[in-house]
């Protein structure tokens, strides 16, 4: 762990408001802090340590184990997350991330371990009672069903509908005077996901972009205070990423807290207030984006992961004597030469 990691002289530049936010900044001639920079300010002074506690933690994770036969998949001591800010979870693949993410939303059961919500214990809660209290997810494959439309598929993240409730029931009109509010809400957001238009359409209709603003905006169904977005920009198209960006920006102007999985590391750069990063289970960072680049943790788990270290000298020989005599085989229609022939051509070469 980086313990001579501190912020101290590494605060982050000051990012310029822009739009909306900065006219909030204006409004009335005083400067009101936006919730961005609420939660940006409140981790100014937070140690770049594994584990470290946060001014004001909406979420925090102890000692959760989970293991697949021999493997383990998570094995994190302690994480806090801070409220209302953007958390950019991050990890070369099998790091874990999805598996923690299923955990924290009752997909999935622990080892060992306990994590809590606004200091209430979530472990034992299945994925509709965590969503209920206020943590939603979003999924890496959209979970959208195509064979509904884009507006039931938003019906069916509305929470807490009176019309679950048997004795309700019996209470005429009050059933269909929820569905109303739930209809208006679900129209309200695709407004805002600009998905309004195809409102009617099937959800297997829509683009892989589109899925994922449709799967953003049912997760808001519920009022959340806590949404975790797994690869919410992974296989969108450019214009719509920019798009996704903002709406993920605008969470937080909301208030709310995000956590999001992302390995574009322009994009974790460009909206986190701060990063965690994740190999082989473990926790084996955190600290604002700026800090993770310097971290030589976080380099040697993504270069050990994508195999890119530079060939050794002996290496680079063996494959260049590889190619030679490949090129050899070829020039004398010799097809059988290529194989053993080759290796062996390799080995004697040098
Ligand atoms: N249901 C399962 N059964 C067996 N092994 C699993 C299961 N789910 C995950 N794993 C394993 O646990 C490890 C962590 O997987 P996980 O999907 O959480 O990683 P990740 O960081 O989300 O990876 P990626 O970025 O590729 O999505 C991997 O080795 C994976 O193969």
């Amino acid at each position: 762990m980086p313990a001579e990691n501190t912020p101290a002289g590494n605060t982050p530049a000051a990012n310029t408001p822009s739009g909306a936010h900065a006219a909030s900044l204006e409004k009335g001639g005083t400067h009101r802090a936006a919730p961005q920079r609420l939660a940006q300010a409140a981790l100014r002074d937070v140690p770049w340590e594994v584990g470290v506690a946060k001014p004001d933690p909406v979420v925090v994770v102890e000692n959760v184990t989970r293991t697949f036969g021999g493997l383990t998949a998570v094995s994190v001591d302690r994480l806090e997350i801070q409220r209302g800010g953007i958390t950019g979870l991050i990890g070369p693949n099998g790091a874990g991330k999805t598996t923690l993410f299923n955990l924290l939303t009752g997909f999935d059961q622990p080892n060992t371990g306990t994590w809590s919500f606004d200091g209430r214990p979530l472990g034992k809660l299945a994925p509709h009672q965590v969503a209920r209290l206020g943590v939603v997810r979003t999924f890496q494959l959209t979970k959208a069903l195509s064979r509904l439309t884009v507006l039931q598929n938003m019906l069916l993240g509305a929470q807490g509908q009176k019309g679950e409730s048997f004795l309700r029931a019996l209470v005429p009109g009050s059933w269909r005077n929820q569905e109303r509010a739930n209809t208006d809400k679900a129209m309200d957001l695709l407004r805002r996901f600009k998905l309004d238009a195809k409102k009617d359409e099937f959800a297997g209709t829509l683009s892989g972009g589109q899925r994922k603003l449709l799967e953003m905006a049912r997760a808001l169904m519920s009022d959340p205070q806590v949404v975790m977005l797994d690869e919410p920009m992974a296989g969108v198209n450019p214009a719509l990423t920019q798009s996704l960006l903002g709406h993920v920006k605008d969470l937080r102007e909301e208030g709310m807290t995000v956590i999001f999985v992302e390995h574009d590391m322009d994009v974790v750069r460009d909206i986190s207030d701060w990063v965690v990063v994740m190999a082989a289970g473990r926790v084996i960072a955190e600290g604002p984006p700026e800090s993770i680049s310097q971290n030589q943790a976080v380099v040697d788990a993504y270069l050990g992961a994508h195999h890119d270290a530079p060939l050794t000298v002996e290496e680079e020989d063996r494959v260049l004597a590889q190619a030679e005599a490949q090129i050899a085989a070829e020039e004398h229609g010799g097809g059988e030469v290529i194989g053993s022939d080759t290796t062996s051509t390799g080995k004697d070469g040098r």
